[in-house]
């Protein structure tokens, strides 16, 4: 039997009959073991490997060296030093132990050397980042779950915009992306951004990924804004309703471990509780695409692979800054507005794909697209949500459903209709009985954003954009933010804005935006062929 194996897919090639899980080796000088990537099902990869001998010790050492030559040309830019991060407390806390006995071998294997850090507290990484020296560093790896990643994202774009000198409170600015690719090795409980990337959450696929240096073009990115501050940046979900309940309520139970998320997961389905307030957003009409196209982003996307142009004619058409407060459109993209009681709003700039949901909570999105899908899922009853739910797990369509929209957008905010400051309405309200009767739910639910509690309940998100030219004058050209926007401070309104004529444009609300081809990662996006 023949196996053909691309050189770009060998790891290394060692003499003598080499086992490196295993670590035996048995020497002799007419033999030689070529370590190879082999595909197995379900997007898995596997470390295969064949002996071969020859006829003399010789011809074994010109083999060793021709193969090392070819892979040195045809094996691309990868990495020779990686900056490996583990958070030993993430998902089952098993980060460490992955690391020593699944990867440490195969990154030893290809002649990678690692500095690892394990974290000792949260935001350990992210601050690490932001100061370390990454002189001769290839690559970051994360060893952990979403949140993990987040934190080497938030890391890595707070240090390229320090670097660049951008800064990050103007919504204007267009972020400076970073050369370093993030890899992931998933240790986590949801592991979406690995598996809605690579295709499936399993560590060994990864760390081959990152040896032979996968690439996919680099990955949207919406920043979520508050007041006009920026708070977070997100690949996966900002939700707010049913996946912001169960992640606050899950907060408490970290203890379970994984299946807090399925504990909190069936008390907020009982709750069935719904939220009151406008979602805006802008939805995208000149794409190739929709959340509803039935197609899958998979490497080699032609959707994605065609943004980068795509999005650069589109920045240099923005000329609607003024839509971002106005609501108006004026390069083809359609405000709309929502008003009512939504039992979940959801937006993700991927698939959000995961063990739970194979296909995820939009399985049409794209990874590089520069825009994100909207998923408004309406005040239902609790049969109606559980039918919602239960389509993420199987076939179904979960948006074919009256109490289901689906947008592909790139700006979204959210004004609840209660402001926080009301949360609990007046204090006499608070105290009367019948106050509280009134209410039937709470006023305001959370974001979930990538899996941490925002605490804020009014935030909008927007896609970057790059030259920003003015529809609008605006009153006074001082902002404590921004100098073009007028920005007022009250004690009952919190932020607005105003036109030439002083008319108040958009009351208690603030920015969130998708920003386009972010951040590298060391994957190649779900590859289209199943091979056995
Ligand atoms: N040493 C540490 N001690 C406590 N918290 C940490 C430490 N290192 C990292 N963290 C924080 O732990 C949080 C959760 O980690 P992680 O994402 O790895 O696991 P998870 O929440 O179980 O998985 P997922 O995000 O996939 O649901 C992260 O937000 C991170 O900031
Ligand atoms: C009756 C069966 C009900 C099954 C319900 C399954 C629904 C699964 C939908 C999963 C979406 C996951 C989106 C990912 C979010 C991550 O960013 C975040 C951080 O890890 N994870 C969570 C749980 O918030
Ligand atoms: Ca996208």
């Amino acid at each position: 039997r023949t196996t053909s194996i691309p050189v770009t897919e060998i790891i290394n090639v060692k003499e003598g009959m080499v086992d490196i899980l295993r670590q035996i080796s048995v020497m002799a000088e007419d033999i030689f073991t070529v370590f190879y990537v082999k595909r197995v099902k379900g997007q898995r990869w596997v470390l295969n490997s064949s002996v071969f001998t020859a006829e003399d010790a010789q011809l074994t050492q010109k083999w060793i060296r021709h193969l090392q030559d070819r892979i040195k040309y045809y094996g691309g830019a990868r990495p020779k030093r990686l900056l490996v991060y583990i958070n030993p407390f993430g998902g089952r806390c098993r980060g460490q132990r992955i690391f020593d006995t699944k990867i440490a071998p195969l990154f030893r294997l290809a002649g990678i050397s690692t500095q690892v850090v394990e974290t000792d507290r949260a935001n350990h990484a992210r601050d690490h980042i932001m100061e370390a020296d990454l002189e001769g560093i290839d690559g970051l790896v994360c060893v952990g779950g979403d949140g993990m990643f987040s934190e080497l994202m938030h890391g890595l774009i707070g240090r390229s915009q320090k670097e660049a000198g951008i800064c990050v409170d103007d919504p204007n600015a267009e972020l400076s992306a970073s050369h370093l690719r993030i890899g992931i090795i998933p240790a986590g409980s949801t592991d979406c951004i690995c598996f809605a990337t690579v295709g499936v959450n399993d560590p060994m696929t990864s760390a081959l990924h990152i040896i032979v240096a996968s690439t996919a073009p680099p990955e949207d990115v919406c920043s979520v804004h508050h007041q006009n501050q920026p708070v977070r940046y997100s690949v996966s979900l900002v939700g707010y309703g049913f996946f912001g309940d169960v992640l606050k309520d899950s907060d408490k139970h970290r203890w379970m471990g994984p299946i807090r998320y399925d504990y909190s997961g069936v008390k907020t389905f009982l709750s069935n509780k719904s939220y009151e307030g406008k979602v805006e957003f802008q939805v995208v009409k000149n794409v190739q695409s929709n959340p509803r196209d039935n197609t899958r982003c998979r490497s080699g996307c032609l959707i994605c692979s065609e943004s980068t142009s795509r999005l650069k004619l589109d920045s240099e058409d923005w000329s609607d800054a003024s839509s971002w407060f106005t609501g108006s459109s004026t390069n083809g993209d359609d405000w709309l507005s929502v008003d009512g009681r939504f039992m979940a709003i959801n937006m993700t700039c991927i698939s959000s794909a995961c063990p739970k949901s194979p296909d995820g909570l939009s399985p049409s999105a794209h990874l590089a697209d520069g825009t994100a899908d909207l998923i408004l899922v309406r005040k239902c009853s609790r049969f109606n949500f559980l039918r919602y739910l239960k389509r993420h797990t199987n076939k179904n369509d979960q948006f074919d459903l009256p109490f289901v929209d689906v947008y592909r957008v790139k700006t979204l905010w959210f004004t609840p209709k209660y402001h926080e400051e009301e949360e609990l309405g007046s204090v006499s309200d608070r105290k009367s009985f019948f106050g509280r009767l009134c209410r039937d739910s709470p006023a305001h639910s959370c974001w979930n954003c990538d899996g941490e509690v925002l605490p804020y309940s009014t935030i909008s998100i927007r896609k970057k954009k790059k030259k920003v030219k003015f529809g609008l004058r605006l009153k006074k050209p001082t902002c404590i933010l921004s100098p073009q926007f007028s920005c007022c401070k009250r004690p009952t309104c919190n932020v607005f804005w105003q036109d030439k004529a002083g008319n108040i444009l958009k009351k208690h609300q603030a920015a969130c935006l998708v920003h386009c081809q972010l951040i590298k990662l060391f994957a190649r996006g779900i590859e289209d062929r199943q091979t056995g």
